[in-house]
């Protein structure tokens, strides 16, 4: 038998980076046709800014064996709708996932197959229970970047596919200074 080593690493509770970790950047113009705002969209990419930053310590992709990662989601708005990671479901699809916060502030949207959507609001020392099957985006809904850990079974995979065709039922928006979960008018069924 051959035994992988173990590992311990440490986060920078500060700036989300893990040592060692895969990096992953996301800038505005990965995100094209995920904000609702057209308009708001084109004039915010002229200075195409970064959106989000992962640091991910993946293993192959074997049944029983987890990944980690940091998500660094920077503050910003597209119209009224909070900066957010595209969102997916997992390619196995019963995968489920956990996420705790570190900084900052925002949350996570939900969504099962069926377009049944749950908003549950993330800062520091949240924990969320990702279940099977639902799809998640996570949003940041403050002024400082928001940072939190998933822990994800190493075979789940990410599918975008859907997401990024219709979107999440639920946007989060920015309305007389408060944030609010709306219907989204271009969500299809
Ligand atoms: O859910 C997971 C892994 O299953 C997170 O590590 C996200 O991958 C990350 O927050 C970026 O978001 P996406 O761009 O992948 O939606
Ligand atoms: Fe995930």
């Amino acid at each position: 038998m051959e035994y992988k080593n173990p590992l311990g690493v440490d986060i920078d509770l500060e700036t989300g980076v893990i040592p060692g970790a895969k990096k992953l950047v996301r800038r505005l113009s990965d995100l094209k046709g995920y904000f609702v705002d057209e308009k708001a969209y084109e004039e915010l990419l002229k200075e195409n800014p970064v959106v989000y930053e992962v640091y991910a310590v993946e293993q192959e992709e074997k049944d029983g064996d987890l990944n980690f990662a940091t998500t660094v989601l920077y503050p910003g708005k597209v119209g009224r709708e909070f900066f957010f990671t595209k969102g997916h479901y997992h390619s196995k699809a019963d995968r489920a996932e956990i996420y705790y916060g570190i900084k900052g502030k925002g949350g996570m949207l939900l969504q099962t197959p069926e377009g049944k959507a749950e908003w549950i609001e993330m800062k520091p020392g949240t924990v969320v229970y990702v279940p099977p099957y639902w799809a998640h985006r996570t949003v940041n809904t403050g002024d400082e970047p928001f940072i939190f850990l998933a822990v994800y079974p190493a075979d789940a995979g990410h599918d975008y596919g859907s997401i990024a065709e219709k979107g999440f039922s639920k946007l989060v928006v920015e309305e007389n200074g408060e944030v609010r979960i709306v219907d989204n008018p271009k969500w299809k069924e």
